[in-house]
C-alpha cells in the first residue's frame, strides 16, 4: 500500500492511498478518514460507496463528513467506483458504464470479468487491507452510499447482514435491473440471463429472501433521476412486503448532488454511530 497524501482535519487524518489490487487486476486508489479517537484504540468503520462518474475523491471533497466523524469517532472508508487505467476495457463516451461505473458487481463476461470485480474488491480485498493497515475495529462496520453506491450499500448489506451493524443510502438506485442507466451495464457485466442480475438488485434480493433489519434512505424530490433511475417507491414496496424497517425521507427541493448529500450526512453518521455502539 502506498500513501498518496495525508492531511490533518478536525484532529484526525484524511488520507488517500493506492495499492495493486488483485481483485481488479490494476492499481486502485481509496480514501480513509481516521478520527482522533484512533490514538486510544481501534475505531468503528463506515464504508461510503460513491455513485456514477465518481472516484474516491468526490465525497472526500464535498461530503462534509469529517467534523462529525471526528466527534463520533468513526473511520470513513471511501473506495473508488471501478477499476481504471491503461488496458482496462471501457466505453469512454458512456458515463453509465466502465470507468466510474462498476456497479459493485463481479463481472462474468469478457472482456470485463478480469477487472470489473468491485463486489469482491469492496467486500473482501479492501476490508483485509484496511484491517491490516489502519486502527479499525472490523467487528463494528456499517455501510452507506449514494445512487449507484446506494445500490451497492443496500445489496452488500442484504448479502452480508452479519458483517454490517447498519446500512443507509442517499438516493439509491432501488431496482437497477430495470432502470435505463443500469440495465445495460448489468447486461454487459453479467450477460443476458437476467437470473444473474438478481444477485445485484436490492428489490429482487429482498424478493428472493435476503434480509437486513432496517434501512435509512434520503431522497431529494427535485432529483432529476428520481422518476426513471432511482424510484424509491420500489424499495418501499419491497421492504413493506418483507417486513424490513425502512425510514425513507423525501427531502423537499433537494437534487442529486453533493449539496443534498452533505446536508443529510450528519443524520446518516449519527444513525450509524448509534448502531455501531
Ligand atoms: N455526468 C452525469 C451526472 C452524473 C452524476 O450526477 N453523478 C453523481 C452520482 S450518480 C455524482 O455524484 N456525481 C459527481 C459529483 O457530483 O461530484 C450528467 O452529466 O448528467
Amino acid at each position: 500500500m502506498k500513501t498518496v497524501s495525508t492531511s490533518k482535519s478536525h484532529g484526525g487524518i484524511q488520507g488517500v492511498y493506492s495499492h495493486a489490487s488483485e481483485a481488479c487486476a490494476c492499481d486502485m486508489t481509496f480514501a480513509v478518514f481516521v478520527p482522533p479517537q484512533a490514538k486510544d484504540g481501534p475505531v468503528p468503520v463506515l464504508w461510503y460507496l460513491s455513485g456514477l462518474t465518481c472516484t474516491h475523491a468526490n465525497v472526500m471533497d464535498k461530503g462534509e463528513y469529517r467534523r462529525l466523524a471526528a466527534e463520533l469517532g468513526l473511520m470513513i472508508v471511501c473506495p473508488d467506483t471501478s477499476p481504471r487505467g491503461e488496458g482496462i476495457p471501457d466505453e469512454k463516451d458512456n458515463w453509465q458504464f466502465g470507468s466510474g461505473a462498476g456497479f459493485y458487481v463481479d463481472a462474468t463476461q469478457a472482456p470485463f470479468a478480469k477487472n470489473y470485480r468491485m463486489y469482491s474488491y469492496v467486500i473482501e480485498e479492501l476490508p483485509a487491507l484496511i484491517a491490516a493497515n489502519f486502527p479499525a475495529d472490523m467487528s463494528r462496520q456499517s455501510i452507506t452510499g449514494h445512487s449507484m453506491g446506494g445500490h451497492g450499500a443496500l445489496t452488500i448489506a442484504l448479502k452480508n447482514p452479519e458483517r454490517f451493524k447498519s446500512c443507509s443510502a442517499f438516493a439509491p438506485i432501488a431496482q437497477p435491473s430495470t432502470a435505463g442507466w443500469s440495465k445495460p451495464a448489468l447486461e454487459k457485466y453479467l450477460g443476458t440471463d437476467e437470473a444473474a442480475w438478481r444477485a445485484y438488485d436490492t428489490t429482487l434480493l429482498i424478493e428472493d429472501g435476503k434480509r437486513f433489519p432496517e434501512f435509512l434512505a434520503d431522497q431529494g424530490t427535485s432529483d432529476g433521476f428520481l422518476q426513471e433511475g432511482l424510484r424509491p417507491w420500489l424499495l418501499e414496496d419491497a421492504c413493506k412486503k418483507a417486513g424490513i424497517g425502512l425510514t425513507l425521507r423525501m427531502q423537499d427541493g433537494y437534487d442529486h448532488s453533493y449539496n443534498f448529500i452533505s446536508t443529510f450526512m450528519d443524520d446518516h453518521l449519527r444513525w450509524h454511530a448509534a448502531r455501531l455502539g
